[in-house]
């Protein structure tokens, strides 16, 4: 997959393919199945398929204190629609100026002029453009000017409710990991390297893989049952997200795993951990005993879990 940074970036043998447009944090199963249409449709024309996405994400752009938390970061967004056979992702960096842009100067400079779209498929709540005045009717009015075709891809729901990040997050912040899983049609996963943390973990008898989340704000927090792979192989531990009350920190949130009877160096290894199931919210201890006996339990359960 190919990824071009910015307008500018694009070439002539870019123009000329089949487009969709978003967010796509996370790649949940709408995203999958919109997905799967656009790569049908190039297939078809006989031309690629490309996803035009935004950094940071428009609501990180406009309110970046209370836009929701990444479900994937770009990284791992690229690596996901790479996953599902997208051939080129066109990445703008959403600033004033593209915010400025009117819906009409959207199509012109990105769809016609950059990308010269043969075919663009949205969901059908699709809405861009500064004020997000443009939509699927607009859409269609100036493929018709323009020489491309519009579709709006079937709504994809479970239980009768629309797949989205924002379900996908309300999942996670419930502890649902079932229903996460579901929405998004794998285990939720956070990928990350794993640092040096404070070697403090062996005192509490739980070694720990520190994941760098490079000041990235994640949609979980507290103890849950995780696993990862280790070359190739599943493997179970327990990992809390959070802040470490319990221990003099840096205030930002961290990500550890402690893997069950794992006995091997994993520093600078990049890890992804799936999520199973909440244990229980971080707590602030008063001592490192209470909190190693508190560590011990957690490992207790998971292997009570995993042995079932
Ligand atoms: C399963 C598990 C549960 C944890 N629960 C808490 C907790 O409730 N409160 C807390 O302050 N720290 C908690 N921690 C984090 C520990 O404080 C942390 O692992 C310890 O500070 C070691 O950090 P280090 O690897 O940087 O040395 C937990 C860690 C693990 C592995
Ligand atoms: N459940 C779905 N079924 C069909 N299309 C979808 C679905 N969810 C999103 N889309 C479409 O996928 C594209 C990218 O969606 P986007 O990531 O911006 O929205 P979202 O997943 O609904 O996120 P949020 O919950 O943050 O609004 C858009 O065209 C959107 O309409």
């Amino acid at each position: 997959m190919q990824l071009v940074r910015g307008l500018h970036n694009l070439r002539p043998q870019h123009r000329g393919c089949v487009a969709t447009i978003g967010n796509f944090d996370g790649v949940h199963r709408g995203h999958q199945a919109i997905l799967a249409r656009m790569r049908e449709r190039a297939a078809e024309l006989g031309v690629p398929c490309c996803v035009v996405i935004f950094e940071p994400q428009p609501r990180e752009f406009f309110a970046p204190d209370t836009a929701p938390p990444r479900l994937s970061r770009l990284r791992d967004k690229l690596a996901l629609l790479a996953a599902e056979g997208v051939d080129r992702v066109l990445c703008l960096a959403f600033n004033r100026r593209l915010r400025e842009l009117s819906a009409a100067e959207f199509v012109q400079k990105v769809l016609v002029d950059g990308l010269a779209v043969q075919h663009l498929e949205v969901g059908d709540d699709f809405r861009f453009g500064c004020d997000r005045d443009g939509d699927f009717a607009f859409l269609e009015q100036a493929g018709a000017r323009e020489g491309f075709t519009v579709e709006a891809a079937a709504t994809v729901e479970l239980d009768g409710v629309r797949v989205s990040s924002t379900g996908v997050r309300r999942a996670l912040a419930a502890g649902d990991f079932e229903l996460a899983e579901r929405l998004l049609g794998r285990p939720f996963q956070i990928a990350g390297r794993v640092l040096h943390g404070q070697k403090l973990g062996r005192q509490l008898a739980a070694p720990t893989a520190n994941i760098q989340l490079k000041r990235c704000r994640v949609p979980l927090s507290g103890v849950y049952l995780v696993s990862t792979l280790i070359d190739g192989r599943p493997w179970p531990g327990v990992a809390n997200i959070g802040v470490r009350p319990s221990v003099a920190g840096d205030g930002q949130a961290h990500l550890e795993v402690h893997l069950l009877d794992f006995a091997g160096d994993l520093y600078g290894r990049r890890l992804t951990v799936a999520f199973h199931h909440k244990l229980r919210d971080e707590q602030r201890f008063a001592s490192l005993e209470a909190l190693k006996t508190a560590i011990a339990a957690d490992i207790a359960a998971a292997r009570a879990h995993w042995r079932t």
